[in-house]
């Protein structure tokens, strides 16, 4: 273990299950996934499935973890990828017959299961499942959700949901990464020139992007591969099969009263999410839909 994070020293090892893969629990018995492979380092907890770190060798770590985030049963982790579903945002009634749910959703408080893994030539491959009986109870509707993690040079998340009912369900979401990134000296190509401000709830046009002093976008989806660079970090990040691009940093006033965001740590990093955000996205009967995120 080379990961350096008070939550992750104190965990035990429980298994190896594979050359490149153990397993891990801490105090609480909630278990944490290490792969090691010679292309890539990733750690990723089975509350929220939840990537928590990934370091291709030889380069430095290219996820945000905060190191005051607690990982507790009923709570979110600050960092890493947290997974948004069955929407994004504040939830805005678009589900039949649920009347209140949390911000972003279920899947990132829910003990995922890993269903399978396997190890190609050049990655590691992990498929989560997301246990569904009482979420179907909650939803009102029959579904499977599939998490993919191919570990590598680079990090593919694809998150598939697959419609079992009857009738079409509403479904949205995003893999809401937080990428390690020095603020003060970052600078981001790629993403639309206009976007739809969170904050002000304003249309907005930027053709070089700068933060805002607290920045909540939705950028629309475009084909280009989005880049972020500053002194001592690059990466690039490529999302299919959303409809939007969310870019979002606190800034220092809200992130001084987050109690899982440590002290200026704001400056650290800038959330890019593959983001499904409108409220009437249909998945037919049959048939699924996949949210990709490829990091590298
Ligand atoms: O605090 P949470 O629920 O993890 O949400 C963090 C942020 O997530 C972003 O995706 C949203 O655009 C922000 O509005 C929100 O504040």
């Amino acid at each position: 273990m080379s990961f350096n994070h008070p939550n992750i020293a104190s965990l035990n090892l429980i298994k190896k299950h594979h050359l490149f893969l153990s397993e891990y629990q801490d105090a609480d018995q909630q278990c944490y996934f290490f792969v090691e492979t010679p292309f890539a380092e990733l750690y990723i907890a089975s509350h929220g499935a939840h990537v928590l770190s990934y370091k291709p060798k030889d380069q430095a770590e290219l996820l945000w973890l905060s190191d005051t985030s607690a990982f507790t049963p009923n709570k979110a982790i600050r960092g890493g990828v947290p997974i948004c579903w069955p929407f994004f945002g504040p939830y805005k009634g678009q589900i039949t017959g649920l009347e209140t749910a949390p911000n972003h959703g279920f899947a990132r408080t829910q003990t995922w299961e890993l269903s399978n893994f396997e190890s190609l030539d050049d990655e590691f491959v992990m498929l989560w499942r997301l246990p569904n009986a009482e979420l179907q109870q909650i939803l009102g509707f029959e579904f499977e959700v599939e998490y993919k993690v191919s570990v590598g040079k680079q990090l593919k998340l694809e998150l598939t949901t697959r419609n079992l009912s009857q009738d079409n369900i509403v479904i949205g979401g995003a893999l809401h990464s937080y990428f390690n990134a020095d603020i003060t000296s970052l600078r981001v190509d790629n993403l639309a020139n206009h976007y739809l401000d969170s904050v002000d709830k304003k249309s907005k046009q930027q053709q070089i992007f700068s933060l805002s002093p607290q920045t909540d976008r939705i950028y629309p989806s475009n084909d280009k591969v989005i880049s972020l660079r500053d002194q001592h970090h690059q990466v690039s990040i490529e999302n299919i099969g959303n409809d939007s691009v969310v870019v979002w940093n606190p800034g220092h006033d809200l992130a001084s009263g987050m109690a899982d965001v440590h002290e200026n740590a704001e400056q650290q990093y800038l959330c890019v999410e593959s983001a499904q955000s409108s409220i009437d996205f249909v998945i037919k009967p049959g048939t699924s839909h996949s949210l990709i995120q490829v990091i590298r």
